[in-house]
């Protein structure tokens, strides 16, 4: 067995300090880190920690190896000044990691660090080596993880932010930047607060984060440093401390202004006759449907009313289409001209119109579409030098209790305007059993 003895020093022999491991003591297989004793370069001893290390199965696979054949290429020169340096000098070499190749070619980490000794009578060199493989592993690991997270929070479309309980900024990410024009320097210390265009969207913010703890995709909009209000999108949940008080929030928000403009403008087209400008038909039974509900819970009827232009056929076929696309045009804009904000008007189709009036009795709704029908009355079209007007006429029917479908005033009042029709047109005529 190997003696560590120090009282086995030899000094004056270039081997100052150095014990002998002459294998009279079993510390050496004990020691809880690697051992290995070098003799003229090579191995010529182990203990199980230096064999487990340099994952060897017997001690035989090692002895008589070089010890520089398991130094990692790119350590070999400063492994072999150390050992130089202390063959010479005597002086033991502190821990330093070195990178070891194992027999089975696995990278090995290991805190070396050697001293002089004896060994069989012979000087030799005593390597001390803790195997630090996977502390090295998950410090790399942490180190990358660091760097990729770093990456992802330099190049996140979203702005990371943590306000405390005040709504005080604490943090902000970069992407502040690119989303609102300010340096993180320039927001931190300053009120969330003060980005809000919109007190109330703040607000309301602030209430679901009490209400709920979190919020996802959030809607409200924000000012840029250049003053352009932009829309955004808020993902955040409320922040605790250890007594459970709210101690502020933390989350990312992101520009969504084109997404907001492109939902807008596909909402229009979904829902607007493309030649007027009004609702189109689905738009507007959807929302007819929903005042006629409204109205059976909470208020008296509501009027419905088709409008019909007289002989349009004939416009077009004397005067052409866009003829006739002119005609609608300047019909919803006289119409609109006798309308309040709150009337629901819309294209059904063709030359066919439909208006919904609330708190109009029917004398009221009546004179609504009288207006209209004298407006159109005196608009004059002039079309390959010929003058002509276009009237209207209108069917009205008002709702009752039993109307549950927006579809059974839509009958009632075409059978009105059938009866306007007959009787010669550019009339209004109300719905009778
Ligand atoms: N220019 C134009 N014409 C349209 C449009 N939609 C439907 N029309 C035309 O509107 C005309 C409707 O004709 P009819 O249903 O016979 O009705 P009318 O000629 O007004 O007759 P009455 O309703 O009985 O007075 C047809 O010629 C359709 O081609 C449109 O968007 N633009």
């Amino acid at each position: 067995m190997a003696s560590l003895d120090p009282h086995s020093q030899q000094p004056g022999r270039g081997d100052v300090g150095a014990p002998e491991t002459d294998g009279s003591c079993d510390l050496f297989d004990l020691a809880p880190a690697g051992l290995a004793v070098i003799v003229d370069g090579r191995l010529a001893r182990v203990n199980a920690i230096a064999q487990q290390i340099l994952e060897a199965d017997t001690p035989d696979q090692l002895i008589g190896r070089g010890l520089m054949d398991f130094v990692h290429p790119m350590d070999v020169v400063q492994t072999g000044n150390r050992l130089r340096r202390l063959e010479s000098g005597g002086i033991p070499n502190p821990a330093t990691e070195v990178r070891l190749i194992s027999l089975r070619d696995n990278l090995r980490v290991v805190a070396a660090s050697s001293r002089l000794c004896r060994h069989e009578g012979r000087p030799a060199l005593l390597v001390v080596a803790l195997d630090m493989t996977r502390r090295h592993l998950m410090e790399a690991q942490r180190q990358d993880n660091e760097q990729n997270l770093r990456r992802l929070f330099e190049s996140m479309q979203d702005v990371y932010y943590r306000t405390d309980a005040q709504g005080i900024v604490q943090m902000v990410g970069p992407g502040v930047r690119r989303v609102l024009g300010y340096e993180p320097r320039e927001i931190i210390g300053r009120a969330a607060e003060d980005y809000y265009p919109n007190p109330d969207d703040r607000d309301a913010f602030k209430q679901a984060i009490r209400e709920y703890g979190e919020v996802a995709d959030f809607p409200g909009q924000m000012v840029r440093s250049d003053g352009q209000v932009i829309d955004i999108s808020i993902s955040s949940h409320a922040l605790y401390d250890e007594d459970g008080q709210f101690a502020g929030v933390e989350g990312i928000y992101r520009d969504v202004t084109e997404r907001k403009m492109l939902e807008r403008k596909l909402r229009l087209l979904a829902t607007t006759d493309p030649l007027t400008g009004i609702a189109n038909r689905r738009d507007f039974l959807e929302r007819a449907g929903d005042r006629l509900r409204h109205h059976r819970r909470y208020g008296p009827g509501l009027t419905l009313i088709i409008l019909d232009l007289d002989h349009f056929k004939a416009v077009n076929d004397r005067f052409g289409h866009v003829a006739g696309d002119r005609v609608l045009t300047r019909f919803v804009e006289e119409a609109c001209a006798e309308l309040r904000e709150t009337d629901l008007f819309g294209r059904l189709g063709g030359e066919e119109f439909c208006l919904i009036l609330e708190q109009a009795n029917a004398a009221q709704a009546l004179q609504v579409v009288e207006r209209i029908q004298l407006r159109m009355r005196q608009t004059t079209f002039e079309d390959d030098g010929e003058r002509y007007r276009v009237t209207v006429s209108a069917g009205a029917t008002e709702s009752n209790a039993d109307d549950h479908l927006i579809e059974r005033l839509l009958e009632r009042a075409d059978k009105a305007l059938y009866q306007a029709k007959r009787d010669g047109r550019d009339r209004v005529v109300w719905y009778r059993d």
